[in-house]
């Protein structure tokens, strides 16, 4: 055949095909625009949002399936959008509704799956020093409650999230604060965006009662929140706050004199190991103190990384500083001895009684002291943390009052069920669940509860239920010899009758505001208050 010949037939071939060509290339680019369409969802379009509607509410509870939520698919990066809340109602118990806010967060298109996460259904904010703990214990108890943790392979239980009280000036990052709680991504989702959430969550951080910028930020993220607030008579509440600051300050200074004990030989270890060999270097006694991880992770790495080790490792002062706080259970309200924590009280007292005299008739702008006089907080903020008024103004001002569940202390202690109850209700959980013996709370045996039912988390660190190991007062009479506490006793009870009074000034205001009766703390007052 001629070239002329081969180049016709080729032409006659290729017209043939011409339309087959067409198809192909159609299909080639549907398939890309798709494959495009996916990527970009992923990276940066919210998929679908199942908005909160009654006519949903009711489909809902009719289908029976009170543990199924539609499920927003959202990135990462694209949360900043309230997330999407559904309400259900239990159809065949008690009336009870739970809010679940969750959200799909995708991982983006290399990575495979997505993350399920909720945001906690209910929020316990405080007061610190009223039972938090307790509280927190019991809930663990509960089969259809899963407690938020940190930690990749070795999980570790979290009451206190400290979120909303930490972020301060910063616009809260929602899925650093879902980070926190259960990953169900392997749950099953049905066709219509529904899967089971068979649990719920909680954040028991007790300081978020106490600064109104907290609690605005909870607002923000979770507007539907489930808020319980447990109150307990602020005089005891001091106590008990000052009795955990003594605890802590002993503890650091055991700590403390541990490290000059062993000065030396940790200073070589520091100065020659390499950090993988510095905890095989340390003396043992050092390295089984519970601080010495805390104190490797935060100052002795950090030294090492920047450079400043030889520096700090000349300087004998600085070093005794930075030991001494040193993995220190918290930076905030440091004492040096009982005297000082009765001369924070009596500053406070002043402090508060001064701002209401100077007319700022409307406590709470007087009391947002995170706002107006970040150095209280510094000193303890034994007062401050038992001006429940403008704590109860602020909540009830910033969420409905329905939302908010407001418990005493002595009701958590003398009918646990009943006040458990009532909590479980609010969050939506099952209310009937029976409660532990609270002789049983004990950290050990919260310890095997915790393994028993979730076997997948390791220990709960950093809080303990009550501080019979160090009460000032308690320590004042059995121990007489004891100088660090007879020196004080009559400051002490000075201390403690200014204190009844200052805080019988706002009972009766309380009493209206939550109209709950009598508060537990007044009817008691004759026997906890000598003046009284
Ligand atoms: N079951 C029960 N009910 C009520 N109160 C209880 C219960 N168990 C412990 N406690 C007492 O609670 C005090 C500690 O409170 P918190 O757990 O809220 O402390 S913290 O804010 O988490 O540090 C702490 O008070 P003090 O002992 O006076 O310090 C505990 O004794």
């Amino acid at each position: 055949m001629q070239a002329r010949q081969w180049k016709t037939a080729l032409l006659d071939w290729a017209s043939n095909f011409q339309p087959i060509l067409r198809a192909l290339v159609l299909v080639v680019s549907c398939l890309t625009l798709v494959l495009l369409a996916r990527h970009a969802a992923a990276d940066g379009e919210v998929i679908r949002t199942c908005p909160v509607s009654p006519a949903l509410r009711e489909v809902q509870a009719k289908s029976n399936r009170d543990d199924s939520v539609c499920v927003a698919r959202e990135p990462r990066a694209a949360l900043t959008a309230s997330p999407v809340c559904n309400y259900f109602d239990a159809p065949n118990e008690a009336p009870r509704v739970r809010v679940l806010c969750c959200v799909d967060l995708i991982r983006g298109t290399r990575q495979r799956g997505s993350q399920f996460r909720c945001f906690p259904t209910l929020l316990l904010v405080g007061v610190q020093k009223a039972g938090t703990t307790a509280v927190f214990g019991h809930l663990l108890a509960h089969p259809e409650f899963r407690p938020p943790s940190v930690g990749g392979k070795s999980v570790k239980v979290l009451k206190e999230v400290h979120f909303f009280d930490l972020t301060a000036g910063h616009q809260p990052n929602k899925s650093a604060y879902l980070e926190y709680f259960p990953d169900i991504g392997g749950a099953p989702q049905s066709r219509d965006g529904r899967r089971p959430v068979p649990f719920v969550s909680a954040d028991c951080s007790p300081s978020y009662s106490s600064s109104y910028d907290a609690l605005k930020r909870l607002r923000d993220v979770l507007p539907h929140a489930r808020v319980v607030l447990l109150l307990r008579d602020p005089v005891q509440r001091a106590w008990s706050e000052l009795n955990m600051r003594l605890r802590q300050l002993e503890s650091q200074l055991e700590w403390r004199g541990l490290l000059s004990q062993h000065a030396a030989a940790l200073a070589m270890c520091l100065d020659t190991s390499d950090p993988v060999q510095i905890g095989a270097c340390v003396p043992s006694e050092v390295r089984s103190n519970p601080r010495w991880q805390n104190f490797l992770r935060k100052k002795v790495l950090p030294w090492i990384m920047n450079g400043s080790l030889s520096e700090i490792l000349s300087d004998q002062q600085e070093l005794q500083t930075e030991w001494l706080y040193a993995g220190s259970d918290s930076s905030s309200g440091v004492v040096l001895d009982l005297g000082s924590g009765l001369a924070s009280m009596r500053e406070e007292m002043q402090m508060i009684t001064g701002c209401i005299r100077a007319g700022d008739t409307l406590l709470r702008r007087c009391f947002l002291f995170q706002r107006r006089n970040p150095a209280q907080l510094t000193r303890g903020g034994y007062v401050l943390r038992g001006m429940y008024l403008p704590q109860v103004q602020n909540l009830f001002e910033l969420f409905a009052r329905e939302q908010v569940l407001v418990l005493f202390d002595s009701e958590l202690r003398s009918n646990p069920n009943e006040s458990m109850s009532r909590i479980y209700a609010h969050a939506g959980m099952h209310p009937g669940h029976a409660y532990v013996d609270p002789a049983a709370l004990s950290q050990q045996s919260l310890q095997r509860r915790l393994h028993a039912v979730l076997p997948e988390f390791g220990p709960i660190s950093g809080w303990q239920l009550d501080s019979e190991t160090y009460d000032v007062r308690n320590k004042t009479a059995r121990d007489p010899k004891d100088n660090r506490f007879t020196a004080f006793a009559r400051e002490r009870r000075e201390v403690e009758d200014e204190l009844c009074a200052f805080y019988s000034a706002f009972d009766a205001e309380l009493e209206q505001l939550l109209q709950l009766g009598p508060l537990p703390w007044r009817l008691d007052r004759p026997r906890t208050c000598s003046k009284s």
